[in-house]
């Protein structure tokens, strides 16, 4: 297992031994042990799965009070995943972190708490698994717009996207900041 440090404070990528024989594949994709040095403190609490068809967005999301870690898998499929930097003491501070993350290598992405997350469906399926170190709030969930111009994210073209409601309806990153006073 493989883990690189990002120009993010504390955003991870982590590349887990897969171990293929004639029957399939083996992978270990979390043992607390072997991350202790990293991150002592780290718990999952909460672990998710979602199921998107091509060119479905979700995001970006967060929680205000209760910022969630992510762990993110991709066990089928692939996305372009997305991180926002909320975090007003960050020299990343409002700047995104994009990756693909892709099945074939079953490689992660750990998103520390204070950032918003999100995806793009870019294979016919991705199901997505994601461990998260504090439980889900819906009152206390917020959302940035994905398409905020200001943000700069160079989504993958995908043809017709499929957006919740509440995702198209989100705040912008400015109008987020002026509303907490940032
Ligand atoms: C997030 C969540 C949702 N739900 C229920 C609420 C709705 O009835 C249904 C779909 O929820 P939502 O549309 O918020 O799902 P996503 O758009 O995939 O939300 C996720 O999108 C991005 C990628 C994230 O990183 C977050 O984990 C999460 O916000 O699942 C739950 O029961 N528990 C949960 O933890």
């Amino acid at each position: 297992m493989r883990i690189e440090k990002t120009d993010f404070e504390g955003l991870l990528r982590i590349f887990p031994e897969v171990h293929r024989d004639d029957r399939g594949l083996f992978a270990e994709l979390w043992q607390a042990a072997r991350y202790e040095d990293l991150w002592p403190e780290l718990s999952f609490v909460q672990d998710n799965f979602s199921v998107s068809k091509k060119g479905t967005l979700r995001g970006l999301h967060f929680q205000k009070k209760h910022p969630q870690g992510k762990l993110i898998t991709v066990l089928e499929g692939e996305i372009f995943d997305v991180a926002l930097d909320l975090r007003p003491s960050s020299k990343t501070f409002g700047r995104v972190y994009t990756v693909s993350l892709s099945a074939d290598d079953l490689s992660q992405v750990y998103i520390p708490e204070g950032m918003a997350h999100g995806f793009l469906t870019l294979s016919p399926v991705a199901r997505v698994f994601y461990r998260c170190t504090d439980f889900y709030y819906p009152d206390d969930e917020a959302g940035i717009l994905f398409s905020d111009a200001n943000l700069g994210i160079r989504w993958p073209e995908v043809g017709e996207l499929t957006v919740s409601e509440k995702d198209r309806r989100a705040q912008t990153f400015f109008e987020w900041r002026q509303s907490v006073g940032l």
